[in-house]
């Protein structure tokens, strides 16, 4: 038997699948978490061997449109294997949740209600008569909050024994009901695929055709479209529907952070000191992680392995795995995982939202609404799922701005060559400079692209999600997932390429490549020539460059190496120039070859030319 999680976006979707199947996704406290389909199976009898498939669908307001989750959430609706639905509403977004079930009860699949954060909806003085909505419905509904695991350990058993067809049906306009009636009489065609046939959804164009001519007529009368007339309907319908079950008490607001946080001040100020504590408190207990791993390794690997007598060519390979496994563990992941924490504890809290929220004006300017933010922000942890989190954006055009943007974002890869070099050595102004600059060229390629960029905008709808008090358990959970992304993404690729650099060296390739490119490296840029070598490989992780800078300049101190202008230099560029590898790939699969070759040249150029510039200004 197979169940599909199915409500609006942020309701808890996530949490019950996780919590039903222990699988870990994403869950977050903002729009848009998942994107993707997710699977997983709950063992419903261990005797029997009974087992439910449970797949957990991205979160939407509405199945009609043509974006991207929409397309995907129809057509598992229309899967003939999907036997349930498990409908997940949010109970203190009672009635606009209704507006949704409305539409999913006309796919007439036998469903289970869950209204799901009854914690919260009590706080706000809401209360919900699930009995009473029962019987609307004529389906099974089950209060919960996912959040304290109340309510979910009634949910398989209902979806196996209970699930039902739901009875509720809204009345629309009469002459809509009409035309309906006349497919069904002439076409043979059933409610729900008349209804969005009307809407212009439909794969059988001469349904369309039919559909046209009658939708042209309706809307004669009215002076409205078709679709305002259905929404409409639809809305007041799921008014009634909340009236007769929801009941409100009194409630008092305490202190409104809301205000503080959202209002141009002192929102904007909040915005800035938050991102900066993020960046200081990552450049700190980073540093610190990192000098204890890397210790280690030095320890307990280097050392050893530099003290065995071995042919040149194993010791050259051994070398470059522990160099791999060193810069992974040692290196990116101390700052990744300690920006994930942060990043994770922000969703949570739901500050995201707001940010997104002070952040529309300025985001429009760029061509995007302010939930582009959000990716944007990802940005800083790895771009790879930021750039996969464009998917939430309405159209192509914003996805193109987005991904552009989003590859100039200082991941935590960069802000590890950023901390280590820059903070380090010459000094955390600097280091603040270089986010500065970076901030200064994206807003600018982003005024730029939304120029030249052709396509439509379209309005905007932001969930504004309360604000809560995040879960240790869930931020360190979330960031565990996150982390282990990147284990599986980037280590297998670290290690590979850490080979097969470690052979091109060996072979003096290296060496020819260092040559060539010093009209570049110490031209352009006034660097050491084997600063090219260390640019180079900075395209596989960006942290690679760092530590690759460390091997050839043969210490750790590169203050004694190189000047404090030729270490920011190096820093600067390496942050700007060409994504790494896994975001050229995602890139690719996302928007395209194009799109990602585009990305790449653009970086490239602006690297070496903002190095170059700085280079000629300050030498
Ligand atoms: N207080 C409270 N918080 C909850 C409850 N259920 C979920 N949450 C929180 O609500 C947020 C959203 O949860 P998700 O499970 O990501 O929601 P979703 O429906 O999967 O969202 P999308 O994937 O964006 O559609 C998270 O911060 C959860 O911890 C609940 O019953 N009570
Ligand atoms: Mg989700």
């Amino acid at each position: 038997m197979k169940a599909a999680l199915i409500g609006n976006p942020g309701v808890g979707k996530s949490l019950i699948f996780m919590q039903l199947t222990g699988l870990g996704v994403e869950v977050g406290n903002m729009p848009g978490s998942s994107i993707e389909l997710m699977s997983g199976t709950v063992c419903v009898d261990r005797d029997q061997k009974e087992w439910l498939d449970l797949v957990d669908m991205p979160g939407l307001y509405s199945l009609d449109g043509q974006g991207e989750k929409e397309v995907l959430v129809r057509r598992v609706l229309e899967e003939p294997e999907v036997d349930a639905l498990i409908v997940v509403l949010d109970a203190t977004r009672f009635e606009r949740n209704l507006y949704l079930l409305l539409q999913i009860a006309e796919y007439r699949i036998p469903m289970i209600v869950v209204v799901n954060l009854t914690d919260e909806a009590i706080k706000e003085g809401v209360s919900i008569d699930t009995d009473a909505l029962a019987t609307l419905l004529g389906v099974p509904v089950i209060g919960a909050a996912a959040a304290l695991g109340t309510g979910i350990d009634q949910i398989v058993p209902a979806v196996m024994k209970s699930a039902k067809v739901s009875t509720i049906e809204v009345p629309y306009d009469h002459q809509v009901e009409a035309a309906l009636r006349s497919f069904q009489k002439t076409m043979g065609i059933g409610r729900r695929v008349g209804l969005q046939a009307m809407q212009g959804i439909s794969p059988d164009p001469e349904m369309l055709e039919v559909t046209a001519m009658v939708v042209e007529e309706i809307e004669n009368r009215h002076r409205m479209s078709v679709n305002q007339i259905i929404a409409t309907n639809r809305h007041n319908y799921a008014h009634s529907l909340s009236g007769r079950v929801l009941s409100t008490g009194t409630h008092h607001r305490r202190f409104d952070l809301d205000r503080l946080l959202t209002r141009q001040f002192p929102g904007i100020p909040i915005l800035v000191g938050v991102i900066l504590s993020m960046l200081l408190i990552v450049f700190a207990i980073g540093a610190r992680l990192e000098d204890l791993i890397v210790w280690g390794f030095t320890t307990y690997l280097m050392t050893p392995i530099q003290g065995l007598v071995l042919p040149p060519l194993v010791a050259q390979l051994a070398y470059s795995v522990v160099l791999a496994l060193e810069s992974g563990f040692g290196i990116a992941f101390p700052y990744i995982f300690t920006f994930y924490i942060l990043l994770s504890i922000l969703e949570d809290s739901g500050y995201m939202t707001r940010a997104a929220f002070l952040a529309d004006r300025a985001m429009h300017r760029l061509g995007m609404h302010g939930e582009a933010i959000i990716p944007l922000v990802l940005g800083f942890g790895c771009n790879v799922p930021a750039v996969m989190g464009t998917r939430l954006l309405s159209s192509r055009r914003e996805r193109v701005i987005a991904a552009f943007l989003i590859t100039m974002v200082p991941c935590s890869a960069r802000t590890v060559v950023i901390s280590g070099i820059v903070a380090k050595f010459v000094g955390v102004l600097p280091a603040l400079s270089i986010y500065l600059i970076v901030l200064v060229l994206i807003l600018l390629t982003g005024v730029i692209l939304s120029r030249v960029t052709p396509g439509p905008q379209y309005g905007m709808i932001l969930e504004m999600t309360p604000l809560r008090r995040p879960k240790a358990g869930m931020v360190l959970r979330k960031s565990w997932l996150r982390i282990q992304e990147f284990l599986v993404i980037a280590m297998p690729l670290l290690l590979i390429s850490s080979v097969i650099l470690g052979l091109l060296g060996f072979y003096g390739v290296i060496a020819m490549f260092q040559q060539a490119a010093i009209p570049i490296s110490e031209g352009l840029l006034g660097l050491p020539s084997y600063a090219s070598t260390a640019l180079l490989f900075g395209i596989l992780r960006k942290e690679m460059a760092f530590e690759t800078l460390t091997v050839l300049a043969g210490t750790a101190d590169l203050i004694t190496v190189m000047t404090k202008l030729q270490l920011y230099i190096f820093a600067l560029v390496s942050t700007l120039f060409v994504p790494c590898i896994s975001t050229i790939a995602v890139l690719n699969r996302e928007l395209g070859a194009k799109v990602a070759g585009l990305i790449t040249v653009y970086t490239v150029l602006l690297g070496l030319g903002i190095g170059a510039l700085i280079h000629l200004l300050m030498a």
